[in-house]
């Protein structure tokens, strides 16, 4: 699913943090969004998730094509982790939880409640989710967080599996993932000088 991004403007809270960010992206195609801290990739990637209206430009993709994984887990501590990711499932109409525990390997955890698991064991099972959505477009800021290296190649290989399959991703990391096909937008250029927001949105009730 194709995606198309022209003259974005972002902003964040009351300033303007990106302008004139443009590009495509294919099915089969992975963008590592690099830049320095405070550069504004979660920026980028929360307006292209649509959590916060851009200022201008346009976003253009399928209604329903883009999953989003933040730095939060986002996880029900209460449920365990088979039903959180049947409780996402049946959120997105996904067709079974089967591969996403397969390819996070939570075969051994899914009784566990969610709330109960090590940093890395959540952001597992965090990014299992993701295969549960069926979503084609995968936004994803730092996935890597607490992961040893078994496991980010675990999700290095989801991610090429997802590519394979006609999906596509939008990677904020400061490591190399190990996706040698994946492609380098550097937002630097983009960032904007820190103009006030005429009319400043408010996300922190997404938080
Ligand atoms: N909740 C917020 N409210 C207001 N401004 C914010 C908020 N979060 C971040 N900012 C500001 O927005 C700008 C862009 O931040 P953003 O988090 O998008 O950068 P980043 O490139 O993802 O950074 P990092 O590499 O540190 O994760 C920064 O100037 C930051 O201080």
């Amino acid at each position: 699913m194709h995606m198309t991004v022209t003259d974005l403007a972002c902003a964040r809270g009351s300033l303007q943090v990106l302008a004139g960010v443009s590009f495509p992206l294919s099915p089969g195609q992975a963008l590592i969004l690099r830049g320095p801290n405070g550069s504004g990739k979660t920026t980028l990637l929360r307006t292209l998730a649509g959590l916060t209206p851009p200022l201008s430009g346009k976003i253009v993709a399928e209604p329903d094509a883009i999953a989003y994984a933040g730095h939060a887990d986002g996880l029900k501590a209460q449920l365990s982790v088979a039903e959180n990711l049947r409780f996402w499932a049946g959120i997105f109409g996904g067709s079974g939880i089967d591969d996403a525990v397969s390819a996070f390997d939570l075969a051994e955890l899914l009784d566990r409640p969610a709330g109960e698991l090590s940093a890395g064991q959540k952001r597992r099972l965090s990014l299992a989710r993701l295969l549960v959505t069926g979503r084609a477009i995968w936004c994803l800021d730092e996935p890597t967080v607490s992961l040893d290296a078994s496991n980010v190649a675990r999700f290095a290989a989801a991610v090429g599996a997802h590519l394979a399959g006609g999906g596509s991703a939008i990677i904020a990391t400061h490591i190399d993932l190990g996706l040698p096909q994946a492609d380098i937008l550097d937002i630097s250029p983009f960032v904007a000088k820190s103009l006030p927001v005429s009319d400043p949105f408010s996300d922190e009730a997404f938080a």
